[in-house]
């Protein structure tokens, strides 16, 4: 069971005799296969637990551990798939031969992916069935996120850290993305954690949201979304679904005040 659990964390950057104490006493479990978001004003800190959990960056104090392995040792093992702000394509490429990206630079590491899933069946589980051998440069932004996240939930990695993957999107489009993020995870239940300003995606997406304060970033509430799955639309006009939003709401303000 790759669990992680994040205990007594504490992050301080020094820049030019500058100290920014980023996060404080950060204790966390996330269970395999949950969807969990982390919500918090900017500059709270989020970004830099998701990199502290992925092992591109190290506590200054505290305890990470993902199945037992240390954050570097997990992402030397391949356990972490990340989904940035923009996803990182090559232009020139079809999207199929996009999603074959994290396949052949693992191969070259050595490893053997031959369980990986199917990539066409994964773009079409977020609508891109129809642009397999598209140019990457030919998609719009929110096609190329979706090939973003078809890949990282292709990639093998059972952990993906997806930093505020819908930020650079319109409300509409970023709206339907949510519902397909949600199928292709509800199909392929990989530990997600997952960075946002969205309470709506918080709530929508989440088993539990985690809501930090600022500053330096704390753990304020965890708080398990308790809604039916699978969610579809009108879940978004149900009691419990605006319950959830104004817990959140309630609980930044608090913080904020
Ligand atoms: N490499 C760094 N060097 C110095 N300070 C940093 C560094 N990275 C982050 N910080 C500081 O740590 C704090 C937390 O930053 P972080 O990016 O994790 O916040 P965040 O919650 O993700 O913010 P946002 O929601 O605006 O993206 C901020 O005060 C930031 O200035």
């Amino acid at each position: 069971m790759s669990n992680i659990k994040v205990e007594k964390v504490f992050k301080r950057f020094v820049r030019r005799g500058q100290m920014t104490d980023a996060l404080r006493d950060v204790n966390l479990e996330f269970k395999q296969g949950t969807f969990v978001s982390l919500i918090g004003p900017s500059g709270c800190g989020k970004s830099t637990l998701l990199r502290i959990i992925g092992g591109l960056m190290e506590a200054s104090e505290g305890m990470i551990s993902v199945g037992g392995q240390t954050p570097q040792q997990a992402q030397a093992a391949k356990q972490f798939g990340f989904v940035p702000q923009a996803p990182a394509l090559f232009p020139w490429r079809t999207v199929l031969e996009n999603m074959n990206l994290p396949f052949e630079v693992n191969r070259k590491a050595g490893i053997n992916l031959s369980d990986r899933e199917d990539p066409v069946e994964l773009l079409q589980s977020v609508g891109l069935g129809d642009f397999i051998h598209a140019y990457a440069k030919e998609l719009s932004g929110g096609m190329q996120q979706r090939v973003g996240i078809a890949r990282a939930f292709g990639s093998g990695a059972p952990i993906l850290l997806m930093d505020e993957p819908f930020s650079a999107l319109d409300e509409i489009t970023r709206e339907m993305i949510s519902y397909q993020l949600l199928n292709i995870w509800e199909t392929h239940q990989k530990t997600v954690i997952f960075v946002t300003h969205s309470l709506r995606e918080a709530v929508l997406l989440s088993d539990k949201v985690v809501v930090m304060s600022s500053r330096p970033g704390r753990i304020s509430q965890v708080i398990d979304i308790d809604l039916p799955r699978p969610r579809t639309p009108d879940i978004e006009d149900s009691d419990e679904f605006h319950h959830y939003v104004s817990l959140i709401r309630g609980q930044l303000r608090e913080r904020w005040g």
